[in-house]
């Protein structure tokens, strides 16, 4: 039995997909749209197998896309694993970017499970991302069980919250200068990438989009869910600052009938955010608002004359991060507090130059991060190291849980306080 671990070569892509359970029928591993809904259907309907035709179409897109690098499984010659990541910038604390590999759509066959096939196509997607210099890996992950062991761990959460629409009240505020509008997805699609590029500037944990991110935007009703709908906000020079896409969705049961749900929204400043959120959670001949995916510290929660009102329905974590190459990613963020700190890492199996002891210097404006023979202050696991990095986990409560030892008095205060960040970190789309 012969086992290779490459990228597939055009040929070969159709063959690559159908390892993929979105590509052959299988269930997602998502229980998006009704579930993050609040709506009573727990799981999508499954989605037939795609087409040869439909193969070829997305061979040739993924084959153009120069993001896109997939790796593949062989045994003897038959494809039998699948994975690919994509390349990204993150923003980081202090608001600059870093490349970021982005491990995508992952399958391996069936009979071919547990074999080690997703750990050698892990291997190969760590080096080709260092050598594409992207120093950081991320991924959503389908299982919680899974991608620990590969270094990956949780460091963003997505939110589901729900308001009863006469709890809704708004703490009273000065007039908006500004105007509101209903607008097509032709409009919506030229709106968001300015909006979302003026938000990522300043949002831990946003992500650059793919260029064909609000391809998918249209007017068309997605069965009984209804057609998407958008709703800009301007401010007073008539630029606009703040975007939001909601439906209103049939639903079989009185229960959940009226519902808003507020798919995406995003504003550059908290008049337009005010603004969109006063018009969608007083929507007449709705009962409630549902807001999926959304960050877990909401700024509409202080905006509320009852913040109780918005309850809290589902919490998961979002984006798991693995620092690839330790000390290029944590130079490229910046410190909440400047500070210095000893640190040893000794359990990245995978990209072993990761381990070793290290010393991190930050100021306000630079970060340093070299090897050092000196005693460490603490030791961490390379998966706790990576939750901390966008800065919306508690190093205490890492230490907690086993994965920090401080060895200094001192030593676990300062990596909290030095790595935090406010607001949490947050990502608005998967990949
Ligand atoms: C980022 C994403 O795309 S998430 C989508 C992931 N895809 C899926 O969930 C589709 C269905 N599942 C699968 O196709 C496969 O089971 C995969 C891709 C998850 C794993 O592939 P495999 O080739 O079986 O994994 P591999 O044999 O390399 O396993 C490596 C380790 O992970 C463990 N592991 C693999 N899958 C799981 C799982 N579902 N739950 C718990 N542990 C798992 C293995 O036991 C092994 O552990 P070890 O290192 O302690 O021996």
């Amino acid at each position: 039995m012969e086992t290779e671990v490459r990228p597939p070569r055009r040929d070969e892509m159709a063959a690559y997909y159908r390892v993929l359970p979105f590509a052959n029928g299988l269930p997602k591993w998502e229980p998006e749209d009704a579930a993050w809904h609040g709506g009573p259907e727990p799981w999508p309907p499954q989605p037939a197998p795609l087409s040869a035709g439909r193969l070829e179409e997305l061979a040739d897109a993924d084959t153009r896309d120069r993001s896109f690098h997939p790796v593949a499984a062989f045994v003897d010659g038959r494809c039998v694993g699948a994975s690919a990541t994509l390349s990204f910038e993150v923003t980081v604390p202090g608001g600059g970017t870093v490349r970021m590999a982005g491990v995508t759509a992952t399958g391996v066959t069936a009979t071919h499970r547990r074999h080690g096939h997703l750990r050698e196509m892990m291997r190969a997607m760590f080096r080709g991302a260092l050598e594409r210099g992207e120093p950081l890996a991320m991924l959503s992950a389908s299982e919680g069980g899974i991608y620990g062991r590969f270094g990956f761990s949780p460091a963003t959460y997505r939110t589901r919250w729900e308001l009863a629409r006469h709890e809704a009240t708004l703490r009273p505020t000065a007039p908006d200068p500004g105007t509101l509008e209903l607008v097509d997805a032709a409009h919506a699609k030229g709106a968001w990438p300015r909006v979302h590029a003026a938000v990522r500037a300043h949002r831990v944990g946003e992500l650059s989009p793919h260029p064909t991110r609000w391809d998918g935007l249209s007017d068309e009703p997605d069965g009984t869910n209804g057609p998407l709908r958008y709703l800009v906000h301007r401010d007073q020079h008539g630029d606009v600052d703040g975007i939001a896409n909601f439906r209103l969705p049939w639903s079989p049961t009185a229960d959940h009938a009226g519902t808003l749900v507020v798919e995406a929204l995003e504003a550059t400043n908290p008049v337009a955010y005010r603004a969109l959120w006063a018009l969608l959670t007083d929507f007449d001949l709705t009962k409630r608002i549902v807001a999926p995916g959304r960050p877990r510290d909401e700024p509409l929660r202080w905006m509320l004359t009852n913040p109780r009102a918005m309850r809290v329905t589902r919490q998961t974590d979002n984006l798991w991060a693995r620092l690839l190459d330790v000390p290029q990613a944590l130079t490229q963020r910046s410190y909440a507090t400047p500070g210095a700190l000893r640190f040893t890492i000794d359990d990245d199996e995978m990209c072993p130059a990761n381990n070793g002891t290290w010393h991190l210097r930050a100021d306000d404006a630079t970060a340093t991060c070299v090897p050092t023979n000196d005693t460490a202050d603490l030791t961490l696991t390379l998966p706790a190291l990576s939750s901390l990095y966008l800065g919306g986990m508690s190093a205490h409560h890492f230490a907690h849980a086993g994965h920090i030892t401080p060895h200094t008095d001192g030593a676990l205060g300062q990596l909290a306080r030095m790595f935090r960040t406010d607001p949490e970190p947050h990502n608005s789309f998967a990949f």
